[in-house]
């Protein structure tokens, strides 16, 4: 279990997190959503001790991981794949990190099969692509068998064969009842994998519920409906009997009709009883990237101006380069909340950890709408030859 009690970190005059709070329970996979800059990477380096927080506490099974006895061995996590020793062999860079954890060799080749990389073990890791550092980026993560994991963007880079990889192992991980603590901007890839999500907009909390109760709090609901092409004044008179009935009617570009504010059979009822026939009434349901894109759009700090066709962007996006906001005054929540409201240590290269000395801080229908990297790298020596090229 993580536990976060109102965790906040300033750089400077910026504030990248403000008074957190929330747990993240073993067992399940929890998803960490939130816009470019909203903060998820510092939150994951406040957990492993990799930032120091400026206020507020946060903990893994009860204790800090600078504490920790053997942080190594209960926390595994993939920050920044990039961020690893190219000149090593992919065999040689989990070496190291299984060494400096105490951890055994034969471990090395376990993830290594875990993750796939078995065949291209010897190879050095710069010619590696970008999914390929990822997978090694995940087999150091594993190498302790660690109780919590976290992953910082998992699936960048990876094809959909290895995006369907990595979902099934973060839910074995979690069936295995370890605690997996999952960031990502793929909200499909996310509705898939997580049962739970924490939401950040700006550092700060919007939302901590189950992916079902947020899709339920931040999505609306419609239905779709259309009249036959070849009679439009059935479309008139269907829009003023629903409109009657008290549902809110859109004109869809396709000629078809949204209807939301009332359930599917009352619809039907109402075409009925002004005798006017359907060609489609059908149920809309919103997915999760439409929930969070509801959920978000005022906490996005970059957002496009332009879209194609020379079109503004629309109310509510900020133009393209508006500078990161300032914070606002402690004890204001400018977002709505929604409703209901081993081995490892210090990140290594490609995101593996392995015990080091703490580190310093571093720098249905409702209603209608409304409205651093990976640090502490393990140390590393500059070869002097290239003996892994010929492999
Ligand atoms: N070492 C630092 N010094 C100054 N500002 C920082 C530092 N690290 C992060 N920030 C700022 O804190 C904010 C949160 O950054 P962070 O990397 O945690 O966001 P994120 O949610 O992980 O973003 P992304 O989804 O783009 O990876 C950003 O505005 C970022 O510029």
């Amino acid at each position: 279990m993580i536990e976060a009690f109102g965790l906040s970190k300033h750089y400077g005059a910026k504030t990248a997190v403000y008074n957190l709070s929330f747990q993240v329970r073993p067992g399940i996979v929890t998803g960490f959503l939130g816009p470019n800059g909203s903060g998820k990477s510092t939150t994951m380096r406040m957990i492993l001790g990799l930032d120091e927080p400026s206020s507020g506490t946060v903990t893994i099974g009860g204790t800090s991981f600078r504490r920790h006895p053997n942080a190594a061995r209960q926390v595994g996590a993939l920050l920044d794949a990039k961020a690893l020793h190219g000149g090593r062999s992919a065999r040689n860079h989990l070496l190291c990190l299984a060494q400096l954890s105490g951890i055994p060799k034969r471990r090395v080749d376990e993830v290594l099969d875990i993750v796939g990389l078995r065949s291209v073990a010897g190879k050095r890791s710069k010619g590696f692509s970008l999914g390929m550092g990822q997978r090694l980026g995940i087999a150091a993560a594993l190498l302790g068998d660690p109780r919590v994991l976290l992953f910082d963007e998992p699936v960048n880079g990876l094809d959909p064969e290895g995006i369907r990889w990595v979902r099934q192992l973060m839910k074995r991980l979690a069936a295995e009842g370890r605690t997996v603590f999952v960031s990502s901007h793929l909200m499909s890839e996310m509705a898939l994998t997580a049962e739970h999500l924490i939401v950040i907009g700006r550092g700060q909390l919007l939302a901590d519920q189950s992916v079902k109760e947020f899709i339920a709090a931040n999505s609306a609901d419609f239905a779709r409906v259309r009249t036959p092409d070849t009679e439009p004044q059935l479309r008139e008179k269907l829009t003023a009997a629903l409109a009657e009935a008290g549902g809110r009617v859109d004109p869809e570009a396709d000629g078809a009709l949204r209807i939301s504010g009332l359930p599917l059979p009352r619809i039907s009822d109402v075409a009925h009883a002004a005798d006017i026939r359907l060609w489609e009434l059908s149920p809309h349901q919103a997915s999760l990237e439409e929930a969070y894109m509801r959920m978000t759009q005022g906490a996005v700090d970059y957002a496009s101006t332009a879209v194609p066709g020379g079109q503004p962007a629309g109310p509510g996006q900020p133009p393209h380069g508006t500078p990161p906001h300032g914070m606002p005054p402690h004890g204001t929540a400018p977002y709505a909340m929604p409703q209901g409201a081993p081995f490892g240590a210090p990140a290594a290269p490609g995101g593996g950890f392995v015990p080091q000395p703490p580190q310093p801080p571093q720098t249905g229908f409702g209603p209608p709408p409304q409205g651093p990297p990976a640090a502490a790298p393990a140390p590393v020596q500059q070869p002097t030859s290239d003996p892994e090229d010929a492999r």
